[in-house]
């Protein structure tokens, strides 16, 4: 951490404003430096450009708050490993970050800006290379998985069941990342759909978006034999070992997936435990996974399932989003005591129903989701 956080803010401030430039111009620099470690980044580096420029905005706002910006650098430091990434490509990043900021910091830069920078650097290159090293010593950077199942379920929606190569651990709610042989070094989140099987295979829900390379390939030209590069499971929006707390599971579109892993851990668990699921959708086509849904809540009938529809008027149940339907319902039979929300889905639908349950008296803590994650 620096000594300095505010001369790193204000001297960020200058790249904020021209931040595709100053990533232009980072990898520029770094790549002509080492032309070798332009074959670790993907061919087009626009993503990356946004990635990187949202990793340093991040470290520089977390000076105050050592535990974050700790926590967040082991995170980007193990993340780091499936690209390659290892402890000497560091230094040629100092050389390309402190030229960018240079140029790009001006009237803002100073000796005292270069030695806080450097410092900083530092230290958070200290923090992520020894984070992949412990990690190293625990798990492979990826696993390899051969698509088992590819159900499409609609135009643009897969569900694809993987099986790795050797166990990949994991808890319900966690997402891993992953690589497609057509887009080399583009790793995308998912979140796993299931709870731990027996037979190790894992489930994923992909829904192709306009311009998304990694989904369309894994939803339009992946298919049964293929084989996926996974990276290790990873998010915070899982149970608590100790968790016995009633459950409401909120699901928009193919957030649904691990809410649907959550749900089926609860029920494992054995204990009859209220399980509400509310599945927000547009249409009734886009109910995607109810028929397995109606299972589930066919098997347990302590868990109730609720498909709330936005954009079909015409609908004879829940009409609206899920944050509307909790504003109607204004308190649910036996309160909000004794119930945990697990939340995912679209930014806003998420960001919504937290403010909705917030307003309706839920504490905070037991409100859980992964917005951060599903954005990087
Ligand atoms: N761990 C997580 O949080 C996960 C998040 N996701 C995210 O979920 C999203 C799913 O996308 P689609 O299936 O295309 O969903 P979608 O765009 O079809 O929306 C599904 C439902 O979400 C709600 N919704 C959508 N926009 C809203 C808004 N502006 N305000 C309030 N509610 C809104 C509505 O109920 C809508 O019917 C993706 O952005 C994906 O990244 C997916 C998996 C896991």
């Amino acid at each position: 951490m620096s000594t300095e956080p505010r001369m790193l803010k204000e001297s960020f401030t200058r790249l904020e404003s021209r931040s595709d430039k100053a990533m232009s111009y980072f990898y520029g620099r770094l790549f002509a430096a080492e032309p070798r470690l332009r074959a670790l980044f993907p061919i087009a580096l626009d993503t990356q450009r946004e990635r990187f420029f949202h990793a340093l905005t991040r470290i520089v706002w977390s000076q105050d708050n050592p535990e974050d910006l700790a926590s967040h650098l082991a995170r980007l430091g193990r993340d780091h490993r499936r690209y390659g990434v290892t402890a000497e490509h560091y230094a040629a990043v100092e050389d390309a970050l402190l030229a960018t900021l240079r140029l790009f910091a001006r009237d803002m830069w100073s000796p005292r800006a270069e030695k806080a920078w450097t410092d900083a650097y530092r230290s958070a290159a200290a923090t992520m290379i020894e984070a992949a090293e412990r990690d190293a010593a625990a798990a492979p950077p990826w696993w390899a998985a051969e698509v088992v199942e590819h159900d499409r379920r609609a135009d643009d929606l897969a569900v694809l069941t993987l099986s790795p190569e050797r166990p990949l651990p994991f808890a319900p709610g966690q997402y891993v990342t992953v690589q497609t042989s057509r887009w080399p070094r583009v790793w995308r989140p998912y979140s796993i759909a299931n709870a731990p099987r027996s037979d190790g295979r894992l489930r994923l829900h992909v829904r192709a978006r306009p311009g998304g390379w990694v989904s369309g390939a894994l939803v339009r030209a992946t298919g049964t034999g293929d084989t996926l590069l996974l990276g290790p499971a990873t998010g915070t929006m899982t149970l608590g070992p100790d968790s016995r707390r009633d459950l409401l599971l909120v699901a928009g579109g193919t957030g649904l997936a691990p809410v649907k892993a959550l749900a089926e851990q609860a029920v494992a668990a054995g204990r009859r435990r209220d399980v509400r699921l509310l599945v927000g959708a547009r249409t009734e086509r886009d109910l995607y996974d109810l028929a397995d849904l109606r299972l589930l809540e066919s098997a347990y009938p302590w868990v109730r399932v609720l498909p709330v529809l936005s954009d079909e008027p015409d609908f004879r149940g829940l009409r609206g989003t899920p944050a509307d339907v909790l504003a109607d319902l204004d308190g649910w039979d036996g309160g909000w005591d004794d119930r945990d929300a697990y939340i995912a889905g679209p930014v806003p639908m998420v960001r919504r129903t937290v403010a909705e349950l917030q307003r309706l008296g839920m504490p905070l803590e037991r409100v859980h989701h992964d917005l951060l994650k599903a954005e990087e």
